[in-house]
Order: C-alpha cells, then structure tokens, then sequence
C-alpha cells in the first residue's frame, strides 16, 4: 500500500517518496518507536512490511512477545532470558489488576484464561493453540504455560488438599520428560523436535484449582523407529538407554557399550536431552515402576536389534530371502528381548499369508527382499507406536482426575505447523489439513473479534467481505468427493493403481475446484493443494499404501504370542481386533484408514475448541540457525543482524523462511482479514489534523453543508480541539471525499471512482488501503499547490526585501561616504589650523630668534649714519635713499663683491638700473655699498616688519643671495627684505 502511495509521487524522485514514505509511516504510526508498539494491529497500515519491522526492532530489544490482535506472537530467544519465566514475574501477572496492561507475554494469556475460568461466562472452558513451525518454540511455551498453572491455580486451603495438589502439579509437569523422550527426537530443523501433536487438558475444579490433566496425542511420526533421515536421529529414549543403561542393564538388553544398530544414527551426537536419568525419574512418578520402566527399555532394545536384521536378495522367488552376515545373531536377540519364539518370526518377516477363494484358503508366499525389510519395519512401528500409545494411557491414568473432581479445562493445544517440503506425502497432507482445520477455527475467531471492535465504534460489519478457506477444506475433507474421499476409495478398493493414475483421478474429479492446482514442470505425479499459507505439492506415490497403513495379519498375530508382560498388554489376543484385520477386500467393515482415524481425531479436538474461548499463540523462529540475536528480514532479503558485529550466518533463503512462517501461523492471513474491512484506523483528531488541508482547498470550489467560507475556515482553526467543532471539521473532510473520488475518475483512473469506502467510528476513522491511497495523493497536491504559492509568495518578498536592502546600502554608503569627507575636511581643517598655528608659532619663534640674531645696534646705527653731505635733505628725500638702500643692497652686495670686470660708468648703470631711480640726474642719488666700508653689510626684514640693518658681515650663510621677489621667502633666521614696493611707499 505504501509502495502504491509512493507511486503517486514517483514524479518527485525516489527521495521525496521515500520521504513521504516515512512521513506516512509516522503519522499512521503514530509517535512510539516500532519496538514500543505492543500490539502488530497498531502498526499502521498493517501490512507485512511493517509487521516484520516491528517483530525485527522487538527483537533487537529483548522483547520476544507481541499481541497481533487477539493472538500473541512469541519470537524463540534462543538463549535462556533471565527471569522471563521466573515465578515472581508468574505471580506477578496473576496479581496485577489488569494483566493485559502489562508486556505482552505468555503469562498474559495465561492469566486471561484462569481469569475467565474463574468469571464463569460461557463459554468457560479455555483452549490456548500453540502452534509454529518445528523448532519455533512451542512446547516450550506450553511447557511454561502448565509451570504457570502448577504456580497459580495452586491455592489450596488445606495441608492435606495441598500436598495432592503438589502431587498432582508434580505429575503433570513429569509427563513432559516422558513424553519428550519417547515423542521427540533430534531433526535438522530441531534437537528437540515434537514428532507428534498434543492436546493437553488441564482440569480445574469449583475453586479453579489445578486437579488432574489428560493428554490427547495426535499423528506420531511411528516410521522414525525404522527409518531416519540422514543427520536426523531416532527418539531420544534410544539414545537414552544405550547411553544410560547400567552395566546390569547393559547385559540384560544385550546394549554392550558402542554396539552399532541400523536405527540408531548419530549416537555420537549428545544431547541435553539424552538423560536416562530424568526420564526414569519421571516415570516413576507417573506410577510406572522400576520393573515396568525396565520392560519397556528392553522391548525398545528387542527392536533396536531387530533393525539390524538384514535380508538379502533371493535369487528364486519361491525361497525366502537370506539373512546378511549377524543378522541372525541379531534375530536371535531381537527374539529373545521380545519375547517370541525366533523360528515364528524369521518365518512371519520372510513370509506372506494369503487368504483366497470362498473357502478362505491360506497361501504362504515367499516376500522379496523389499517386502522383508518392510515387514520388519512395520514390527518396529506397530509396536512403538502401541507402546507410545501406552504410555500416554498410563500418564493419563496418573494425572486425570476423578470426572467428578473437575467442572472446567484450560485445554493446551501444541500442534505441528504447516509443513511444505520438496516431497510431501500423506503426513503433510494431514498436518497440512489440521492446520486449515485450526485457521478455520482461527479466523472465525478474529472475524468476531474484529466485528466486535467494529461494533464498538458503531460500524456495520457487512462491509466486510471476507472468504476463509472453506474452499479449500471442500477440496482436501469434502463430501461425496475429495482428495480424502478419493484416496481412501483406493484403499476401499483396493485395487492396483500407479500414482500417475491417482494424479489423473483427483485432478478429473475435482476439476472444478479453485484451490486444486499442477505443477506441469513436475516429473513426479503429483497435484497441488493452494492452503492459505500457499502452495504444496504432494507427490501420488506411495500415498495410498501410507493411507492403508497396512498391518498384514500374521505380524499382529506373532507379535500375540509373546510372553513378555508389555507386549501382552500392547497386543492382546482379541478375536474383534483379529476380523477387523482381515484382508480389506474380503471385509464388509469400513477400511479404518489414517485419513479417515486423523479426520476422525481432528473433528473431535475441533468440537472441544468450538465449545471453548480460544487463545492463540504464535511462535515464530527468527532464523534457521537457531542462534539468538539475529532476526531476518524479508523485505531486505537479508540477515538483520542484531549486534552488527556477528558475522552473517544464513540466507536469503531463511528469510523467506521467516515470512512463510508467518504466512503459515496464519499471520499473514491475520493482515488479509484487516485489509478486506478497514485496516487504517485513524483517531478522529489525527485525521483533522492530516487532511484538514483537503476541507479548505474543497471549501472554494464546492460547498458542503459544513462547509465555511475559507475566511472562516481560517478563523475556526483554533478551536478545533472543541470535540463539536472536531466532529463538524471531520464531517467536512469526509463531504470532500466524493468529490475527490470524482474527480479521481474523470482524471480516468476509474479505479478510485468507486464509493468511497470510509467509514467514520465514533472513535477513529475506518478506511481502506486504496482510500488512504486517494487521501495521500490529494494531499500531497494540494501540498504542492501550497508549496507553489508559498514559494511565490516568499519569492516576492524576498525581491521586495533584496531591493529594500540595496536601496538602504545607497543611502547609507552615501550618508557614510558624506560623514567620511566631512570628517576629512574637518581633519584637514584641524590639521590646517594646527600648522598655522605652528607655523606662526614658529615664524614668531624665528622671528624671535632671527631678532636675536641680529645685534641691536642697527637700527641706532642707522640712524646715527652721517648724512650725506647737504644734510638738508628732506625726510622724503632720506625715505626713497633709505628705499633704494634697501632696493639696492643686493647689487652692492654684487658689485662689491663682483668680478673686477664691471667698472666705472658701467657700474654706475648697474646701480642705476638696479635702483629704478626714476628719470633724472643719477647723480641725485648717491649710492653707498658697504664695500669697502664698514658698516652696513646687509639689510633684513624682521617677521614684524620692522627693518634692520646689519652692521658687520653676517654669519649667516644666505646673507649674500639674492632674495626671492615673493613675500614669504625666508632663508634665514631673518628675513631678507623684498616688499620693496611697501618699503618705498612706507
Ligand atoms: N522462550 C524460550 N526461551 C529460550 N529458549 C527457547 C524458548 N523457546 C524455545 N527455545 C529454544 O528453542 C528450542 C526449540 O523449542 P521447542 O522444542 O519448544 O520448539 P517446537 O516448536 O516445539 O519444535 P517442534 O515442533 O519441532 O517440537 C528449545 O529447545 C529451546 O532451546
């Protein structure tokens, strides 16, 4: 469903839908963690995938129970957990108020059954199936269960009503060892594999006190005493024997230490099972004594060596067949240990008695080696399986009670799982049968339990449309014709059919039958039978004679004659037994074959069930190794290991073994049953809140009764959590739907045109796969649309903030670009007023200084200068001389100290040039040059302006140059004087 989801937005690549995957996962799931969901029903949507994540995460986390529905899943551990099985915790369960509010366990049904006894309403009577494949855990759960019982339905008031309760406790829970030990035996797939079923009925008095049991035992696998498969063993208790035995013993079964027997492979092997000590011990409990047991482990020698009888093949048919090399030796202890005469036995193995004609007369027909070696099996069967038989009669007759004493039963139901090898035969015929019989049983069940749940949320349960396995149990138990029916007219007839004819006759006669199916590809005759845990193929051959079960006369008639004690009870003299074994053909007697004894046998378990309350635990094997840790996983197709650090330790194939398992403890069935009514359940509110997106999207195009404006329905999101305005968003939502599947159909996938199936609890939506399906992909549109809008809406914006953004760096890099040249021209202006203010301090400094420089005498000297001679020269006169001493000085100081070659007049031009005189009588103007005289030698400008002459020669080495025309040259400390013009206006 999930995958069918993701399709839809396949168009968004594989992450989007492996993210809306998980999206849909989690919301259907809710908020706890897959190892925290106690229940497979919870796990949302049901399907195998998800059911397989929750077992596997479980698993990783110690957690070896799960409930599934009204059944428990019990994962093997494989490894001894601490305390799961404790009595604190069995007691535990039985005092908690709510037993079904604590982890899901074995004690839970446990406890559920006694509480129910105890209640008293109908039915009363308890029945847990315990059912799995060989291996998975299943005796040790019913093991658990009857540990539980002896723990809790023991309170008796009395000290002498408890001491037999413990007794009876004690014999209950020792018919397990015994039973063990002639019932089980070391397979591939199990070293402790059941060969046969049980039913195990533990009898509860008026005050539901434990006070008996009785074991009803069903198909054991008898032809496991002859023949074993390779790296498979024989029962445990002939291991037992042959390695427990005493040297008495030894002696007495003629068991000498490593004798070799044909049937009995891999003694190598030691297993925890192979203790001859807790088997007697039981025994002796179950009131079979020391000398019984003893009768019994010789008996079992007498065939251990019978199975080393070996013929060889007779050349002339009229003589019987040789004994190999010891076989006689073995004949001989094998008849002494039974107890027969040995020539009658060798005779009954070798030869064939045949009653013909009206007369009844008798022939004796040598047997080919083949016939011998089956005769002789068919001894080892009869008697193991008499014997077996006897002792669940004995163990019965230990630990049933008084029929008086007991008023109800919790029955234990430890039954073999489906089976589906390469070559199936008539054993997987019937185990396979008994296993549709129980699914039967078992969805008749669920479908009540599953009604009754609909009920509760007030929905109609004829929604459903379910077909179990009816048609399948048509084919194999039907009537007039069926697989069963026809097989058993072989045998009726007894007529000599090959298995290619039986194959044509069945597959003629039920035709028409759906569940019947060929293998073209097979080269064995054979037909195939569709179980609700999928196809077997069971091969013709042989399948008639196994029906028969043949037991020729003269072996139970020899077998009569023995004196050993056992073997007399196992066989007595009883002239009824005798004409029913007459030949077949001859007989008017309806042909009792195994078929028709299981049919019978089923049938009668079936009516106990159908009068109790069933309880059904799974046990599922994690993997085929039996290792504890690792989990497979189908769906990967690998090994999940828990720890990572193990190395892999099985294949692909295993994980298709973990998912048959669960097809075939009919979990898988369990999830058919959920999806053919409403396997999504979703509370109300998280529905709401999941698709309330569809109600306003629909609310603009169409307008339901409940359906608001989108104004409003935006205004109405907040008090959705008021149950009434819930309940209105709901039926909102669901108008929608029609309109969705409409429109689904015109979109032409007429598929998800069909009435929506959705049906609203008072509790939880009820929907289907495929509606869950159109909900998603609706959703996810109008996701999309939102998505687009939202995306529009937040592009806008983010252009109209980009734009806001640039415009704001405008105006601030302008505000800062302006701040900064402000803050430049404010430097620079700081700066300019800092160096005029310096350089006036230091024009001041020098002035002060270039004054300093000076001696003070000039200006005195100055004005003590003699006049020229008429000293009535005017003071403007005394002005303009003083302006060209001062205009001239630089040429006196040339001339004075120029080249020789400028003389005379020319020098006189010189001056005159230099002086700028105005026209008129050079003569007018006398110029004085300090040369050749002392006195003034150069003229300065002090900073402040004033004037002085410098008396004597300067120590300054600028005093010499001309001066610059501009008014800020300075050279010196003084300043050389050039503001001519002010000089000769001022
Ligand atoms: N709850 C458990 N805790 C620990 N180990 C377990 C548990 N259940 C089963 N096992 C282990 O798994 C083995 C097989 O279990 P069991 O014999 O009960 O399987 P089964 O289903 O009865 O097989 P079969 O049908 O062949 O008899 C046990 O011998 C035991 O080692």
């Amino acid at each position: 469903m999930l995958q069918q989801v993701n399709g839809h937005s396949s168009g968004s690549g594989a992450q989007g839908g492996e993210s809306l995957r998980e999206d849909l996962q989690e919301f259907l799931s809710g908020e706890a963690p897959l190892h925290q969901l106690d229940d497979l029903t919870k796990v949302n949507p049901v399907t195998l995938e998800t059911v397989l994540r929750c077992l596997q995460a479980r698993y990783a986390a110690d957690t070896f129970y799960t409930n599934a529905g009204c059944t428990l899943v019990a994962l093997n551990p494989f490894k001894p957990v601490p305390q799961l099985y404790s009595p604190a915790l069995m007691r535990e369960y039985h005092a908690a108020p709510q037993p079904q509010k604590l982890k899901p366990h074995i004690f839970t049904v446990g406890e559920q059954t006694y509480r129910n006894v105890k209640s008293l309403i109908e039915p009363v009577n308890q029945s847990i199936i315990v059912s799995g494949e060989s291996g998975a855990g299943k005796t040790w759960t019913s093991r658990c269960l009857m540990k539980f019982y002896a723990v809790v339905a023991a309170s008796p008031t009395s000290q002498e009503s408890y001491k037999i309760a413990e007794r009876i406790e004690q014999r209950i829970l020792n018919s397990n060892p015994v039973m063990e030990a002639f019932g089980n035996a070391c397979t591939l797939r199990n070293n402790n594999s059941s060969r046969f079923g049980k039913f195990i009925q533990l009898q509860l008095n008026r005050a539901q006190q434990m006070t008996g049991a009785a074991v009803q035992t069903y198909l054991l696998e008898k032809t496991r005493v002859a023949c074993q498969a390779s790296s498979e063993r024989n029962f445990h208790i002939f291991y037992q024997i042959c390695k427990g035995a005493s040297m008495d013993e030894r002696l007495q079964w003629h068991l000498p230490e490593g004798a070799a027997f044909f049937w009995l492979p891999n003694p190598e092997r030691t297993l925890e099972e192979d203790c001859f000590e807790v088997t007697r011990e039981a025994m002796l409990h179950l009131g079979i004594d020391t000398p019984a047991q003893n009768n019994i482990f010789q008996v079992l020698a007498g065939l251990l060596h019978l199975g080393n009888v070996r013929f060889a093949h007779s050349e002339d048919e009229a003589q019987p067949c040789h004994l190999t090399g010891d076989a006689q030796c073995s004949l001989k202890t094998s008849a002494l240990l039974l107890q027969l005469p040995e020539d009658p036995l060798l005779e009954t193995l070798r030869i064939r008695t045949i009653r013909a004609g009206r007369q009844q007369q008798v022939f004796q027909k040598p047997c080919s080696q083949a016939e011998c070696d089956t005769r002789r099996d068919c001894v080892a069967k009869l008697v193991y399986a008499r014997l077996f038989d006897w002792l669940v009669s004995v163990i019965n007759s230990s630990i049933c009670a008084d029929p008086a004493s007991w008023t109800t039963f919790i029955g234990l139901l430890d039954v073999y799982g489906f089976e589906s090898f390469p070559n199936n035969s008539l054993e997987q015929l019937c185990i396979n049968y008994a296993n549709e019989k129980l699914q039967q049983h078992f969805v008749a069940h669920y479908l009540r339990a599953q009604q009754e749940e609909y009920a509760v949320e007030g929905l109609e349960w004829s929604f459903v449309n379910y077909q179990d396995n009816q048609t399948c149990l048509d084919l194999i138990e039907g009537s007039p014709i069926s697989i069963c029916s026809l097989i058993n007219e072989e045998c009726r007839l007894n007529r000599p059919s090959s298995a290619a004819q039986l194959q044509t006759r069945i597959e003629s006669a039920l035709a028409g039958s759906p569940r019947l199916g060929h293998n073209k590809l097979s080269r064995e005759p054979s037909f195939v039978v569709l179980h609700y845990a999928g196809p077997v193929q069971y091969h013709t051959a042989g399948l008639v004679e196994k029906n028969k079960d043949p037991v020729p006369p003269e072996l139970t008639r020899l077998l009569q004659q023995s004196q050993d004690p056992l073997l007399k009870v196992l066989f007595p003299a009883d002239p009824e037994e005798k004409a029913q074994e007459e030949p077949s053909g001859q007989s008017r007697a309806p042909v009792l074959t195994v078929v028709s004894k299981f049919k019978a046998s089923l049938e009668q378990l079936l009516q106990v069930l159908h009068c109790t309350t069933p309880h059904y635990i799974r046990c599922i094997k994690p993997n085929s190794q039996g290792q504890a840790h690792s989990f497979l996983q189908e769906e990967q197709g690998d090994l999940l290991k828990v720890p990572r650090s193990r190395p892999p330790a099985a294949t692909p194939l295993d994980s298709l073994q973990v998912l048959s398992q669960l097809e075939a403890c009919g979990l898988v069935e369990t999830i058919h049953i959920s999806a053919a009514g409403f396997p999504i359940r979703i509370p109300h509110w998280n529905f709401v809140e999941r698709y309330e997106v569809l109600r306003r999207i629909c609310a603009r195009t169409s307008s339901g009764p409940h359906s608001p404006s989108p104004a409003e329905g935006h205004s109405e999101r907040s008090p959705c959590t008021e149950a009434a305005t819930l309940q209105a968003v709901l039926q909102d939502i669901l108008h929608t739907l029609p309109a969705l599947t409409q429109a689904a159909a015109t979109l032409g996938d007429p598929a998800k045109a069909t009435p929506a199936p959705v049906h609203c609890g008072r509790t939880k939506v009820f929907m289907t796969d495929s509606m869950l399906e159109l909900l998603e992909h609706r959703r996810a549109q109008v996701l999309e649309q939102c998505a687009r809008r939202i995306q529009g809406s937040w592009r806008r914006h983010w252009h109209r903030k980009q734009e806001r953004q640039r415009r704001a760096a405008v105006l601030i890099q302008a505000a800062i670009r302006s701040w900064l040249a402000r803050k430049h021209v404010q430097r620079l202006h700081t700066a300019a007023t800092v160096i005029k203010r310096a350089w006036r301090k230091w024009r001041i400094g020098m002035a002060f200084l270039a004054s300093k420089e000076l001696d003070g005498v000039e200006e005195k000297h100055f004005s003590q200068v003699p006049l020229p001679t008429g000293s009535s020269l005017l003071p403007q006169t005394q002005t303009s001389l003083l302006a060209a001493i001062i205009r001239l000085w630089p040429l006196g100081l040339v001339l004075a100290n120029a080249a020789v070659g400028v003389r005379g007049f020319q020098r006189k031009l010189v001056v005159w040039a230099c002086l700028q005189l105005p026209a008129g009588n050079p003569s007018s103007y006398p110029v004085q040059t300090a040369q050749g005289q002392a006195g003034v030698t150069s003229i300065r400008a002090l900073p402040q302006g004033s004037i002085k002459f410098h008396c004597r020669k300067s120590p300054l080495p600028y005093a010499d140059i001309c001066p610059e025309p501009s008014p800020y040259s300075v050279s010196g400390f003084n300043q050389i004087l050039l503001e001519r013009h002010s000089l000769g206006h001022g």
